[in-house]
């Protein structure tokens, strides 16, 4: 099986991104975990461009072992020196220089007629293979240049000795067939090119990186790079850790390996994450938050049958993340039943139906449905007596305002089933609502304590209230979390009252 090359330019192209600054030390820490991960070349940045940078890479160059180590160099004499001298100590010195191709760059950036590139280009390979044993040209905006001027100079390179030959997309304007068809076009015109290795280098501009460096595989590329997470310039480079699983888990297709150590991706995936400040997008294909995670009651039914219905990819492949089975709007009674169990809960049929129902109306009404939220919901179910005719809440509404006196309005069902509506006020809504409610409930009420509190995080966290009180000459306390502290509070003080029932009820059947 043919082996690709995975050249990593996360220190290089990504930290081209705008707003990226990474220190020698966050650089090292980067170029330690690509070590692990299995790359072939850490690109480590372009020691011409600055002290800084030229140190990080000749550190880089100094530390790593199992990769080659490159910097990028203009084709100018200067930076050329100037890499060998940061460069020298890897342990296979390896530079990466370059030149535009494309009547654009070569006619308003660089001023020079297509000869004097050709000219520039051979000169700086050259130059560069005095010092370097291997040498990377690339001819920037390929995609963009002339097809025979490309074929023209390669062919020169190739004379003047590189050793690698890159095909840039740039600005990432290509697609992946026509980008494939240059890769077998040079392969097929260019002397000398069955010598060196083809390198395909994309960027995401029109979102066709990863595909087009797939297309590059197929037409005969041996290298492909990108950066960790898809960073660098604009829309950023091909995402690495998309290559090397879709390489993996289509291998029947590819019939190639590139080498890459899949468990260690999560990991690299976090650090460069961490250190760039480059949050990844929950979607994002194999790295992102729901990359294995399912919503959905029919995905998550054939998930629990077996998880090969809806998983190409096992989350054991990338390292340490796990499937999630997240429970919210649309899921379904399997995957709830099965989470319930998970945490440890046995409830009858009629209890999980009842629990589920008021999970789907709570998952109706907040976004997430946290571990906390599902916890409180079913420990309600279990110790909840259903034989026992209790005080129903119906509902609950309460009028408040800075200069008004808070009035609370309760619909309750009672014991005896009778439905009944009272009001009252308070001096806060709280108090309007437990004021309104003794006059509902048959016997003196007393509030002995009362506290609210969060139970998960968020916004649209529930609120979970808790009443202690004093009702039949017994202390009794009750306990609701909904996401309104009112609604929780009225609940709260009403299951307070119900258990009292609850126990009188059990107490006087057993004597
Ligand atoms: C596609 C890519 O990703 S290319 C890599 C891009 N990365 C970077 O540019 C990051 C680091 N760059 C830098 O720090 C600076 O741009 C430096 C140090 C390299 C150069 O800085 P300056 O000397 O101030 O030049 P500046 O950046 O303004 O302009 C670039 C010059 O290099 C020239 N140039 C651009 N590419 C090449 C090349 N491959 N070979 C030779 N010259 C080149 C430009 O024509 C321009 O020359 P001019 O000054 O004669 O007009
Ligand atoms: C320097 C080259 C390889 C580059 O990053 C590009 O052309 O995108
Ligand atoms: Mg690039």
């Amino acid at each position: 099986m043919a082996k690709i090359d995975i050249f990593d330019t996360t220190l290089r192209d990504g930290e081209q991104s705008a707003g990226i600054n990474l220190n020698t030390a966050e650089k090292i820490e980067i170029a330690k975990q690509l070590e692990r991960y299995g790359v072939a070349v850490i690109e480590a940045g372009f020691p011409a461009s600055s002290p800084g940078d030229f140190e990080a890479v000749k550190q880089i160059a100094q530390i790593v072992k199992d990769a080659k180590v490159t910097g990028l160099a203009r084709a100018i004499p200067s930076d050329i020196l100037t890499s060998y001298e940061a460069l020298k100590y890897g342990a296979q010195p390896h530079l990466h220089t370059f030149i535009a191709t494309s009547p654009i760059h070569m006619e308003y950036k660089l001023k020079k007629t297509p000869d004097q590139v050709v000219e520039i280009a051979v000169e700086s390979v050259k130059l560069a293979r005095k010092y370097f044993p291997l040498v990377q040209w690339s001819a920037e905006d390929a995609t963009r240049s002339n097809k025979e001027f490309l074929a023209r100079i390669i062919t020169e390179v190739i004379k003047a000795g590189a050793t690698t030959i890159n095909i840039p997309d740039t600005v990432g304007y290509t697609t992946p067939a026509e980008y494939g068809a240059l890769f077998r076009y040079l392969q097929e015109t260019v002397p000398g090119i069955e010598k060196v290795k083809m390198s395909a280098h994309c960027h995401d501009d029109l979102g066709m990186a990863v595909a087009n460096s797939l297309a590059a595989i197929e037409n005969g590329a041996t290298q492909i790079e990108g950066t960790i997470n898809g960073i660098g310039e604009r829309a950023g480079n091909a995402a690495l850790e998309e290559i090397a699983v879709a390489l993996h888990i289509r291998e029947d297709y590819y019939q190639t390996h590139s080498g890459i150590v899949l468990k260690e991706t999560k990991r690299t995936s976090q650090l460069v994450s961490q250190l760039t400040g480059v949050m990844i997008q929950p979607n994002k294909a194999i790295v992102g938050r729901n990359a294995f995670a399912h919503e959905s009651g029919i995905h998550q039914d054939g998930m629990l049958k077996n998880p090969e219905t809806y998983e190409i990819i096992t989350p054991a492949l990338i390292g340490d993340a796990t499937t999630e089975l997240v429970l919210g709007k649309h899921s379904g009674r399997h995957a709830f039943i099965n989470k319930a169990k998970s945490m440890g809960f046995q409830l009858s049929d009629d209890k999980y139906a009842t629990a589920f129902s008021a999970f789907k109306d709570l998952a109706d009404r907040k976004k997430e449905i946290t571990e906390e939220d599902l916890f409180v919901l079913l420990t309600d179910q279990q110790v909840t007596v259903t034989d026992t005719p209790v005080y129903e809440l119906e509902s609950v509404q309460v009028q408040y305002g800075t200069s008004n006196i808070p009035t609370a309005t309760v619909r309750v069902t009672a014991p005896s089933g009778d439905v009944v509506t009272v009001s009252d006020t308070g001096a806060g809504s709280v108090e309007a609502i437990f004021n309104t409610l003794e006059r509902v409930v048959q016997g003196t009420v007393r509030i002995l304590d009362y506290r609210v509190s969060s139970v998960s995080k968020g916004r649209d966290a529930l609120g979970e209230a808790v009443v202690k009180v004093r009702f039949q000459d017994q202390e009794s306390i009750g306990r609701n979390a909904s996401q309104d502290v009112l609604e929780a509070s009225a609940k709260a003080y009403l299951n307070a009252i119900n258990r009292q029932l609850q126990k009188e009820r059990t107490l006087s059947a057993v004597h």
